[in-house]
């Protein structure tokens, strides 16, 4: 396994739990995106790194990425149910059990940030980062590995 894999991977599953998301939002005026929430979530991740000793502008920026990640997982899913009704979801998940989800991957992905940070700045991590990418993106369908394609640019500092 290599050093990016742990991160890598928290940040796939909060791609693959856009699924959720998407599925919450589904048939609802909830829109896919909610800047007050995002706001918050910036927010916690900002305080957080500053506790663990990361640069909270470095680790706002990684966390944009996550957010744009799962707009665009949703977005891909609530066109593909518009076009093909027969997939759409047939129960539609509480946003409110999800979220605390999300925020606990969060919490995930800051840490392996935590564990990687000078990793992340030296020469060996845009190597490192397609490893990765390739080992966990293996195991997801198409439209998880575009959303975790998304979620990863920001990693190397
Ligand atoms: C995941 C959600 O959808 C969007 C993405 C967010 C995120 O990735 O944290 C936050 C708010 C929304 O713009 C959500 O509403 O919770």
């Amino acid at each position: 396994e290599g050093a990016l894999d742990p991160l890598v991977g928290s940040a796939a599953q909060r791609v693959v739990l856009s699924d959720q998301v998407a599925a919450a939002k589904w048939g609802t005026d909830s829109p896919i995106e909610d800047p007050e929430r995002e706001q918050q979530v910036l927010d916690g991740v900002a305080a957080d790194a500053a506790e663990l000793g990361l640069d909270p502008e470095e680790a706002k920026r990684v966390f944009r990425d996550q957010i744009e990640a799962s707009k665009l997982v949703q977005r891909g899913l609530h066109a593909y149910w518009t076009a093909h009704p027969d997939q759409q979801p047939t129960e539609r998940p509480d946003l409110g059990e999800i979220r605390p989800e999300l925020d606990r991957l969060g919490d995930e992905i800051l840490l392996a940030l935590r564990d990687t940070d000078e990793l992340r700045d030296g020469p060996s991590c845009p190597g490192d980062l397609l490893g990765a990418y390739a080992h966990t993106a293996s195991g997801l369908g198409v439209l998880h590995q575009a959303g975790l394609g998304r979620a990863i640019p920001s990693i190397c500092s």
